[in-house]
């Protein structure tokens, strides 16, 4: 039976505070837990005045944790917002990191230091192709000799990391700058990793202002020429906050060529201009199938309807990528197909999209 998180709440239920006598979970200590497989993951936030106290409730913690018959891994941190300093032999761990509420009294969109561009990947439904299209841009402007960023804006659970082949957790050695994440090339870092995903999925207003904006400016993006953000589907908080607080130089909006799919990608439009975000073009996805045995194409979801769609309100159609089994396998294998099959036919739609881009002084 997979271990769930009922399981290790009353297990660590089952361990108290020998100050208070109250159990762990109760005390409220516990943060960010997140249970996946058999690794279990969490926060203990505590006074640092009883370091001593904590560390030995930690270790009960974890030995009563690891004992559980389907847990792999445990790892917990300890982490203390009291002005209190830390015993000064204690933590070399790295701190976690933790959404903070946005700075009141920050207005207007501002320019992030170092990095040159940001391009927002945005699509009205979900489901659609766009954190493919992010990832394999951001591999193609890589190969293509950009210095490139990745942002995984999705609060709801993150796609980039199993899409760039990246396991392991972005750190923050000072509990302020955050370790962004590497590979392909590509430098990335993901929102949906910085806390479990039911805590994120709470997250409005100011508590996700202030994590984007953490994404923004606390990560060790170093000097990018561009910064691609996968954002979230649809015209939410993310997107407002986005386009709000951070210059963005350009949309790209993903679609399938089916009408109800259109039709959330114009309101995704709407929203951009509505923000002064130039509308960098539109993308059809999945726009003809190919298939992988024979190579014959047909059109399952209809094509061409982005083309018109685009015609109609005036933004350039950047690329019609087509329905390919290696386009997913790749994704799904943590290789972009921009990287792993850079000459395939199917992956020459990508090079081109990234060469048009820098030509046209977009990325
Ligand atoms: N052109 C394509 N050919 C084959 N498979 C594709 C193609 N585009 C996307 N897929 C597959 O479709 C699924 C959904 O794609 P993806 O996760 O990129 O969509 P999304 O719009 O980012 O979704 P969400 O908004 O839910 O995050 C994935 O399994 C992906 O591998």
């Amino acid at each position: 039976m997979p271990l769930t998180r009922e399981t290790v709440l009353n297990t660590l239920k089952t361990i108290a505070d020998p100050l208070t006598g109250e159990d762990i979970v109760a005390t409220g200590m516990i943060r960010g837990l997140r249970v996946a497989g058999g690794d279990v993951r969490f926060v203990m936030e505590i006074d640092s005045r009883r370091f001593a106290d904590m560390e030995a409730l930690k270790e009960e913690a974890e030995a009563k944790l690891a004992s559980l018959e389907d847990c792999d891994d445990v790892q917990i941190v300890l982490t203390s917002h009291s002005d209190q300093a830390t015993p000064p032999e204690r933590p070399k761990e790295p701190q976690p990191i933790r959404p903070e509420p946005a700075p009141p009294g920050t207005s207007g969109p501002q320019k992030v230091a170092g990095i040159g561009r940001v391009i927002a990947i945005a699509s009205g439904k979900g489901g659609v192709g766009k954190s493919t299209v992010a990832a394999n841009l951001a591999c193609a402007l890589a190969a293509q000799g950009r210095r490139v960023g990745l942002l995984d804006a999705d609060v709801y659970g993150p796609s980039q990391p199993k899409m760039l082949g990246i396991t392991g957790r972005p750190t923050s050695p000072d509990g302020r700058m955050i370790l962004p994440l590497r590979n392909h090339g590509v430098t990335m870092m993901s929102i949906g990793l910085m806390t479990s995903g039911d805590e994120a999925v709470a997250w409005r207003g100011p508590m996700l202002m202030g994590a984007l904006q953490q994404m923004m400016s606390q990560v060790q993006w170093g000097a990018l020429d561009v910064l691609i953000v996968d954002l979230p589907p649809g015209t939410g908080d993310v997107q407002m906050t986005l386009s709000q607080k951070f210059v963005v130089d350009g949309a790209i909006i993903v679609s399938t060529p089916q009408d109800v799919a259109l039709l959330d990608a114009r309101k995704g439009i709407d929203m951009f201009r509505q923000m002064n975000v130039p509308i960098l073009g539109m993308i059809e996805n999945m726009s003809t199938h190919i298939c992988s045995n024979c190579g014959h194409e047909e059109h399952v979801f209809g094509h061409g309807g982005v083309a018109a769609e685009a015609e109609k309100i005036g933004v350039p159609l950047l690329a019609e990528i087509p329905l390919h089994l290696n386009i997913r396998l790749a994704a799904d294998s943590g290789t972009p197909l921009a990287i792993k099959s850079p000459d395939a036919p199917e992956a020459g739609v990508f090079r081109q999209l990234a060469a048009a881009l820098i030509d046209g002084g977009k990325a």
